[in-house]
């Protein structure tokens, strides 16, 4: 007994839980771990609606004999070529030789050049149907949400949303499958997490793709390749992503400095206390050294003020505060209310960056903008003072 689940009559999760991996994509913690679900149509033909990562192949292939037994598999059909679904392409077609790849042209490229397999392969496009028997099942080819072959795959009799990456969450499901069976704000935070440090950059790209779909479908059911099974509440889900795509942000503001010995901290606190007594109740406060770049973004990508302050350490900015400005350039943050402080000793460097940075970003700076040398004066903390009371004023008129 491998624990596929059903989600129809004929449609089963045979997924598995990654509680192994630390780093997601070598990149983003996963304290909660993470699924990578596929799902099997046991219909007249059978189809397999994409892969798990290569360490979890066996037990996969378990899954799916436990739903289909003797039956072969008839297609495998790849809404997204990432290695986390396709790493058990090979496996499958070695248990199915005679099974059909299905894909859009640009998947067919991956598959190629990841895994070598040219034969066997059915190149689908926009709007296209397979008939399983009993359902009918209709491609949407929706290129950049996260890679330029990722598509779409719909379910037409049971109506449900086969979405690839989109609609998905970090964290493993432990026991539990569907929103309703769990309590949805625990996941809530792990979902955005996922959208921001994966999806983010192409929110755009999201936003287009759901409302084309919006248009042209009403899915009861919402399968993603990582997370829960949206059945009680589809719409939540979409309207979530939908909402983080286009950026629409809370009433709050993170606040995220970078210091070796305490200057630039004095003043990032200054600025936090402002912000308290100015108001705000959503304050997230970060040493950029010490909380991972993932669990920032995150925030950043909740609330709509943020305020940066960086000490400079050989004649540029602080390394590990770099490294999260580029995330934010890289993923177009914008309409935020924006704070920014640099301290230094003697070249300066650190506040020229956040100015370039200012200067990258669709964002409104706030006055003050300031420069401390060695520790902070009493005047230079009034002005932090000062950053927090504006950035509570005009973050509280942006949420108006
Ligand atoms: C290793 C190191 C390198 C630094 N490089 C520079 C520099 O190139 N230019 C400069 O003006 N200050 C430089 N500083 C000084 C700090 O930026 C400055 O003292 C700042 O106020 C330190 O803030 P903190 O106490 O928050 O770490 C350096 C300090 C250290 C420890």
């Amino acid at each position: 007994m491998y624990n596929s689940i059903k989600l129809t009559d004929k449609v089963h999760w045979v997924g598995v839980n990654d509680k192994e991996t630390d780093l997601f994509e070598s990149l983003w913690p996963l304290p909660e771990g993470i699924a990578y679900n596929s799902y099997i149509i046991n219909d007249d033909k059978v189809a397999l609606i994409d892969t798990v990562k290569i360490n979890y192949t066996d037990t996969y292939l378990e899954k799916v004999r436990d739903v289909i037994g003797d039956k072969k598999v008839d297609y495998l059909i790849i809404n997204h070529m990432e290695p986390d679904h396709s790493g058990s392409i090979k496996s499958v077609l070695e248990a199915y030789p005679e099974m059909k790849i299905i894909g859009n042209a640009k998947t067919m490229n991956f598959l190629e050049g990841f895994y070598g397999i040219t034969e066997g392969t059915q190149v689908i496009k926009d709007g296209d149907e397979l008939d399983l028997g009993s359902r009918k099942l209709k491609f949407f080819i929706t290129p950049m949400v996260h890679w330029p072959e990722t598509m779409m795959t719909y379910d037409q009799k049971d109506k449900i949303l086969f979405a690839g990456d989109v609609f998905g969450g970090f964290g493993s499901l432990n026991g539990f499958l569907f929103d309703d069976e769990v309590n949805i704000d625990h996941y809530e935070d792990e979902i955005r997490r996922y959208f921001s440090n994966i999806i983010g950059k192409y929110g755009p790209v999201a936003h287009r793709t759901i409302s084309r779909l919006g248009k042209e479908i009403e899915p009861e059911m919402i399968a993603s390749t990582h997370g829960l099974v949206w059945r009680e509440d589809p719409a939540h889900i979409i309207q979530e992503y939908d909402k983080w795509s286009q950026q629409e942000t809370e009433e709050g503001v993170v606040v995220v400095y970078g210091s070796m010995y305490g200057n630039t901290k004095v003043m990032a606190e200054a600025v936090a206390r402002s912000l308290s007594e100015n108001g705000i109740e959503q304050i997230r406060l970060f040493d950029v050294s010490r909380k991972h770049p993932s669990f920032i973004i995150n925030d950043i990508w909740k609330y709509n003020g943020i305020v940066l302050g960086s000490c400079t350490y050989n004649t540029e900015i602080f390394p590990p505060m770099d490294y999260l400005l580029k995330a934010l350039e890289s993923r177009n943050i914008k309409n935020r209310v924006l704070g920014i402080f640099g301290s230094y000793s003697w070249s300066g460097g650190a506040l020229d960056r956040l100015k370039e940075f200012k200067e990258n970003v669709n964002c409104q700076l706030v006055d003050p903008v300031i420069e401390s040398q060695h520790a902070p004066s009493s005047e230079i903390l009034e002005k932090c003072y000062e950053i927090g009371k504006n950035v509570a004023s005009a973050v509280k008129e942006n949420n108006e």
